[in-house]
Parts: C-alpha cells; sequence; structure tokens
C-alpha cells in the first residue's frame, strides 16, 4: 500500500516483525493443501486459473508480532487522546480518533506499513510452498490473488448516487470488488475481484467473486468464523484424536501444538457452506469454486 507510514511503526514492533518474517503464526493461521471438487461458475474459474480436480494451496497469514504490536501501540494513543475529540465507548478495544486527526492519520500509515509487511510475510511462505512443488512434484504454483482483511482503508464509494472518500473498515471480513471496478487489473475486469472464504482444517473453503450493486461497500466475510471459544474447542476434543480423524477422512495435519490443533477443531467453526451462501443470498458474493482439504499446516 503506497499510503503506508513506517515512521508511525515503533522500534517494538519493528523488532517483533524483524524475527517473524516467513513465518505461519499460530491459532487460525495456516497453510492448506486443497483440491478443487467442485465448479459453480466455469468461466470466472478459468479467469482465475481454476478447474476442477486441481490442486492448491491455500495461505492465511498476516502481520504477526508487528501488526499486533501497532494496534497495541495505537490504541494506547488513541485511548489518551479520546477525550480531546469527545469520544466516549464502552470498551477501550473501541478507543478510536478522527481519521483526519493527526492520531487517526499516523494510525492508517502504521496499519498499512502492516499490510505491506503482511503481504511480504504471505510471499515468503507462497515460495516456500512453489519450492516444495517444484521438488517434490515438478508442478508450478501460478498465484489466484492475495488480499489483506481486518484493515481499514480509504476508498471511494458511491452513496446515495454521490462519489465519497470512505474509510471502511473491514473487520472479519474481505474487499470483494464487483466486475468493472477501476482497481480491478485487465485480467480480472470482466469477472470481479477472486475472494477466498476459508471454512476449517475438516470442511470446505470457497472462492468467490465480488458482484455488483453490494450494499457492504464492496465487502464481504472472510472465513466461516467462530461458533466456539478456543477453551471450549480444547475441552470437546484431544489434538491427537482429532488428527487421527482428520486423517481417516485422507487430511494430513501438521500442528505446532496438540492444544493448538484441538481449538481448531472443525466443530468450532459454523458451517462455512451455509455462511457462504447467506452472503451470496445477501448480495455480496457469488460462488465459483469449492476446495476440499487435503492437508493442512497449523503454526
Ligand atoms: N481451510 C481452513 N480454514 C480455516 C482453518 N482455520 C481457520 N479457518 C477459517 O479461516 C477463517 C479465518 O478468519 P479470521 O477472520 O478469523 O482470520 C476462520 O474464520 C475459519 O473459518 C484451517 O485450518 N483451514
Ligand atoms: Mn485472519
Amino acid at each position: 500500500m503506497s499510503d503506508a507510514d513506517p515512521a508511525q511503526v515503533s522500534d517494538r514492533a519493528v523488532q517483533r516483525g524483524q524475527g517473524q518474517v516467513g513465518s505461519l503464526g499460530s491459532g487460525n493461521h495456516f497453510l492448506e493443501v486443497q483440491a478443487v471438487d467442485h465448479v459453480y461458475d466455469e468461466p470466472a474459474a478459468e479467469a482465475f486459473g481454476l478447474r476442477p480436480g486441481q490442486i492448491c494451496v491455500m495461505v492465511h497469514s498476516g502481520s504477526r508480532g508487528m501488526g499486533h504490536q501497532i494496534c497495541t501501540d495505537h490504541v494506547r494513543v488513541m485511548e489518551r487522546v479520546m477525550p480531546r475529540y469527545g469520544i466516549n465507548v464502552p470498551d477501550r478495544q473501541l478507543a478510536c480518533a478522527p481519521v483526519s486527526s493527526p492520531e487517526g492519520r499516523a494510525y492508517l500509515g502504521a496499519m498499512a506499513a502492516a499490510a505491506n509487511y503482511a503481504r511480504a510475510n504471505r510471499q515468503l511462505l507462497g515460495e516456500a510452498a512453489r519450492r516444495v512443488f517444484a521438488r517434490v512434484v515438478g508442478r508450478r504454483l501460478d498465484l489466484v490473488y492475495d488480499i489483506s482483511h481486518n484493515l481499514a482503508k480509504i476508498e471511494t464509494h458511491r452513496v446515495d448516487g454521490v462519489d465519497k472518500r470512505l474509510c471502511v473498515h473491514r473487520k472479519g471480513a474481505t474487499r470483494a470488488l464487483p466486475p468493472g471496478h477501476p482497481d480491478l487489473p485487465a485480467d480480472l475486469a470482466g469477472v470481479g475481484q477472486p475472494v477466498l472464504i476459508p471454512g476449517s482444517m475438516g470442511t470446505p473453503s470457497y472462492v468467490l467473486t465480488g458482484v455488483a450493486g453490494s450494499p457492504a461497500f464492496a465487502s464481504t466475510c472472510h472465513g466461516a468464523g467462530r461458533a466456539q471459544s478456543r477453551t471450549q474447542a480444547a475441552k470437546s476434543v484431544r489434538g491427537k484424536e482429532l488428527r487421527d480423524q482428520l486423517e481417516a477422512q485422507d487430511i494430513s495435519v501438521r500442528g505446532a501444538s496438540m492444544r493448538g490443533l484441538a481449538e481448531e477443531t472443525p466443530q468450532a467453526y459454523k458451517d462455512v457452506s451455509a455462511v457462504v451462501e447467506s452472503a451470496e443470498g445477501g448480495g455480496l458474493c457469488r460462488r465459483v469454486a469449492r476446495l476440499v482439504p487435503v492437508g493442512v499446516v497449523k503454526g
């Protein structure tokens, strides 16, 4: 993102980022080998380079400790300056300042820097996957799309017939540009932006595309979303038992810890197919392909 302002990133954040670049991270982050098991829209799938039976790699990772530190640093600043702007919030996590204020601009600049770091991080993870695929199966991996989520960006949207500059904050959400959007590269102009909605390590994930007339500022959900807390999930199953169950369904699982695996049990997530159907029904996006897990690495 060209509006990144590295001067707004603290030394502590840089330090945390330096040690982690090229790593997956724990929790819901993953690198998953998947197979395309259903295509809903052949022309769109073809434009994205997807076909039935094809093997893909989906990577979910972000700005790691650097992003976390940036958030901590700037929330602290926001808390301090809120009274100056007459802002009162019920929870400190909602601490904020006007977008155009020095504090608001500083945070947006730091957040854009974190988004660039996250992209570099995913490029390294993608490159590692490419090298393994080239060495082991002699095949190339081509990029379908790389997109951030949990990000605020300044964008232009038409509101009541007038173009407006808005700060669009996508939390638990991702961008879904419709066909013909000026920010799309030429090869995607006729189809729209590829949208990735992962499910869980034991259920399908989806590739969708943005649609015209979205009522959500060209946004949709990013993922099925949790149905159970990590504690509830870890109480419901043991990591080893879960890994055996998934292996019995021909899904290979590698995780940094058994407790971490249990916290990520598929039952801890909502039914991704139902979530995707409602997003499509709500006019936010359109299904292109369904992918099923073959092997998953959890950090
Ligand atoms: N295909 C997989 N999907 C997974 C896995 N672990 C979590 N998830 C899904 O990803 C999203 C992440 O969304 P976020 O907004 O919380 O970052 C989450 O909601 C799940 O639906 C996995 O191992 N494989
Ligand atoms: Mn995420």
